[in-house]
């Protein structure tokens, strides 16, 4: 059955629909550049409300396993492909991809160009777009913040190491929680719309998660939020780390296409390291509206010189625009959990964590 993806300034690529759809599908059109980890980008719940383009030309050859996803289901709204294997291979395998998206009702398209489409986005920008077994115009369609949908309802604590972390929880990846477990900590995620639970947690760290959609859509937390932190070791990721700077009086920019992929390359400022990372995002932190505050440059992006990262000049608080904890993508940066636990022993007046 036919189908097609419209974008907003009007063109259309045509390919292969799931099935027939009773109304047409809408989301913020974004494309990914890794070779692998197509299963981890649709269960992130950052790419929730996104209808994701893989530019690697064969998706889904290793299946979909019951180990790599993010979050119980996927989150993305739609899924563009050129090939998308109809026999996996690999021995953890349960689901190919096809069948996976079919048991999530996911709408998606194969047979697309996706390298075209991957130019449309360059040339004018992410923007929305609609799936349909049609060409739509859906030039007058608004994007619909995300962040509300995405973190979880419940305060839960995991683990029962050391130190004790608070993840507040945007719209959290597993795999945020899983390095913190596998480094030893105890974990209280708290849903960043039930704060008020903090008050008898009293964690050793607080991190920030990663989430969908505008950092500025929090501004009415970031008073709350502000006042934790002020006061414990802190780690921002994604979203998080765009939420420290919103905090502390910076500014936020939407990028012209976002970086999505497993390879970019990222410099340390302090020590002149080049590391590869795994990303996601749209927004950046505005380099300019940092010497209004009491944050510096970090990290930043070797490709574009984006603001990958910063770190507060008096205070126990470091963040990261980039994925620490991987998945998909490399983890030459998972250091950073342990940069992180450092500034908790030192506060505490402690040697070091396991
Ligand atoms: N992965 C994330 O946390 C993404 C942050 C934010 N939604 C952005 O797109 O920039």
């Amino acid at each position: 059955m036919q189908g097609y993806v419209s974008l907003q300034d009007g063109q259309q690529f045509a390919g292969e629909a799931s099935k027939e759809w009773e109304h047409p599908i809408e989301g913020e059109i974004v494309f990914f550049t890794g070779m692998t980890g197509y299963q981890e980008v649709i269960t992130d719940p950052s790419y929730r409300g996104q209808i994701v383009v893989f530019t690697y030309p064969l998706i889904g050859n290793y299946g979909v396993n019951e180990d790599d996803s993010e979050s119980v289901k996927p989150q993305v709204s739609g899924v563009i492909m050129l090939h998308c294997a109809e026999f996996p291979s690999h021995y953890k395998s349960t689901l190919s991809l096809k069948e996976y998206l079919n048991k999530y009702n996911v709408p998606y398209l194969t047979g697309v160009d996706t390298r075209e489409v991957t130019k449309a986005i360059r040339q004018n920008g992410t923007s929305q777009a609609v799936i349909a077994n049609q060409p739509v115009d859906c030039s007058d369609t608004e994007m619909v913040g995300q962040m509300f949908q995405a973190s979880g309802d419940e305060v839960e604590t995991h683990g029962s190491g050391s130190p004790h972390i608070a993840l507040i929880d945007f719209g959290l990846k597993q795999s945020i929680l899983s390095v913190l477990l596998k480094k030893g900590a105890r974990v209280t995620v708290v849903p960043f719309t039930k704060l008020k639970a903090m008050k008898d947690i009293h964690p050793d760290g607080i991190v920030l998660s990663n989430g969908p959609g505008n950092p500025k859509d929090a501004e009415h937390f970031l008073k709350e939020i502000k006042h934790l932190i002020d006061s414990s070791p802190t780690l921002g990721i994604c979203l998080g780390h765009q939420i420290i700077a919103l905090a502390y009086g910076g500014n936020t920019l939407k990028l012209s296409f976002g970086h999505r992929g497993a390879n970019h390359p990222v410099k340390d400022v302090d020590t002149g390291r080049v590391f590869l990372t795994s990303q996601n995002h749209n927004y950046v932190v505005d380099e300019g509206s940092l010497v209004l505050t009491d944050l510096q440059k970090r990290f930043y992006n070797v490709n574009d010189q984006s603001v990958e990262g910063l770190a507060h000049k008096d205070k126990p608080i470091l963040s990261a625009q980039f994925h620490p904890e991987a998945n998909p993508g490399p983890e030459d940066a998972e250091w950073l959990f342990d940069d992180f636990f450092s500034l908790i022993s030192v506060k505490k007046g402690v040697k070091a964590y396991a």
